[in-house]
């Protein structure tokens, strides 16, 4: 029988899995991944296996029937079809926002629960969700150990100076700083630099994590020394839905003169900005790439994302002191072959330099010529979580056993 972790990623309305299994020593193997999508609604299930086949589909009409718990006691009954190969020893979640206490996955307890309880004013689009599961494990399946890993941890390595604001020092104090997400993914990208380029581990590395959510970190010998988000998961580049940096005026301006209630004024900035609220059209590039050459709203919102991306790179170039390599990675940089043209046009002056054709192909390897490369590299958060869940499951059972 072969023990398996699963991995959880939760969203508002939706449940990705991934289940892995978990040799001695060999790197988590993926064996099926899959979604529930159009939760508290019209759900959908999908099960692929590692090769991406479909192997069942199923859907579900019934509004309150078909909540994060039913979807996940369907998993665990999916599961349990192969209970003589396989059996779940653990569930690993992603964790969006672990504050100032958590620098590190944690097994959860009571007490983690209650304190990543409180962080939820800090990622309210993600925290809630990612918090459900844990709750909903925990009194369905006592016992289970779960992981909670976060998407902040990765970026402790940036320096105090990185990481602050220009506020009154007790604010500091009280946790006001910049912490910074997409950390799963930019632990998997700086993970798996030295297969595509050894130089590149080691050098000063921009990953482009350019999804619904998007932001840039600045790797240097591989770990973060800077990033575009800072507080909360709302600042630094302009995103599907979010508005990313603003002036903190316009916020005054909407409560004040505007009257929004501080809830208006959050969804606003979380829910109807960005590639949306620009184009009044859609949150998807699919969508606006489709409707460029005839809607100038939809041009207009990605020339701001463009422009925007362009310029945070240069920031982070001068943060680095100069840049060898950068990485496009989810679904805007590793699908949009039009934007990471645009981007890289816009970053001529670095020496870097698009191989027009490769970079239809998508890559990996989009640049050419001396000067720093630039690659397209699939992420893989699950895969991080895998690997940390089961470095946490280590340590506890090297605890145990000592
Ligand atoms: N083939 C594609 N071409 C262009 N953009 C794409 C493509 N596929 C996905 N995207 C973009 O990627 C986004 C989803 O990215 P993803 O990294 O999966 O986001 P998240 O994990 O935050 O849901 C979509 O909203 C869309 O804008
Ligand atoms: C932190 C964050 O923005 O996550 P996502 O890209 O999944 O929305
Ligand atoms: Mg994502």
């Amino acid at each position: 029988m072969t023990p398996v972790l699963i991995v959880l990623n939760a969203g508002s309305s939706s449940l990705k899995f991934q289940v892995y299994d978990m040799l001695d020593g060999a790197e988590p193997q993926l064996v099926w991944k899959g979604l529930y999508e159009g939760l508290g609604d019209t759900a959908h299930f999908i099960v692929k296996d590692a090769d991406g086949t479909i192997l069942e589909e199923k859907t579900w009409v019934g509004g309150n029937q078909t909540g994060h718990e039913e979807a996940l006691m369907h998993l665990v009954s999916w599961l349990s079809q192969f209970r003589e190969e396989r059996k779940p020893v653990a569930i690993g979640h992603r964790v969006v926002h672990g504050g100032e206490t958590f620098s590190a996955p944690v097994l959860v307890d009571e007490s983690v629960v209650q304190r990543l309880e409180l962080l939820v004013p800090l990622a309210p689009l993600h925290q809630p969700h990612n918090l459900e599961p844990i709750r909903i494990v925990r009194r369905r399946l006592p016992g289970m150990p779960q992981v909670a890993c976060f998407d902040t941890a990765f970026h402790q390595t940036q320096s105090d100076i990185a990481t602050l604001f220009a506020l009154p020092r007790e604010m500091r104090e009280s946790g006001v700083r910049r912490y910074g997400f997409h950390g799963l993914s930019y632990d998997y990208i700086s993970s798996v630099l030295k297969d595509y380029e050894p130089r590149l581990a080691e050098g000063r590395v921009i990953v482009a994590h350019l999804g619904n959510g998007a932001s840039l970190c600045a790797l240097k010998d591989g770990v973060s020394v800077a990033t575009t988000m800072g507080f909360s998961a709302l600042d630094g580049l302009p995103m599907g839905t979010r508005c990313g940096a603003i002036d903190a005026g316009v916020v005054f301006y909407m409560l004040r003169e505007m009257k929004l209630s501080p809830d208006e004024a959050e969804g606003v900035l979380y829910k109807r900005s960005g590639l949306l609220g620009v184009s009044g059209l859609s949150n998807d590039m699919r969508v606006l790439r489709g409707h460029a050459a005839t809607n100038a709203d939809a041009k207009r919102a990605i020339d701001m994302f463009v422009y925007r991306i362009t310029r945070e790179i240069g920031s982070l170039v001068a943060a680095l002191g100069g840049i060898d390599g950068l990485v496009f990675t989810a679904g805007i940089g590793e699908n949009d072959v039009a934007t990471r043209a645009e981007v890289m046009a816009g970053l001529a002056w670095t020496g870097l330099t698009l191989d027009d054709a490769i970079n239809r192909t998508g890559g990996p390897c989009i640049s050419s010529g001396d000067g720093p490369m630039a690659w397209v590299i699939p992420t893989n958060e699950e895969l991080v979580i895998a690997r940390q869940t089961r470095s946490v499951l280590g340590g506890m059972q090297a605890k145990l056993a000592s």
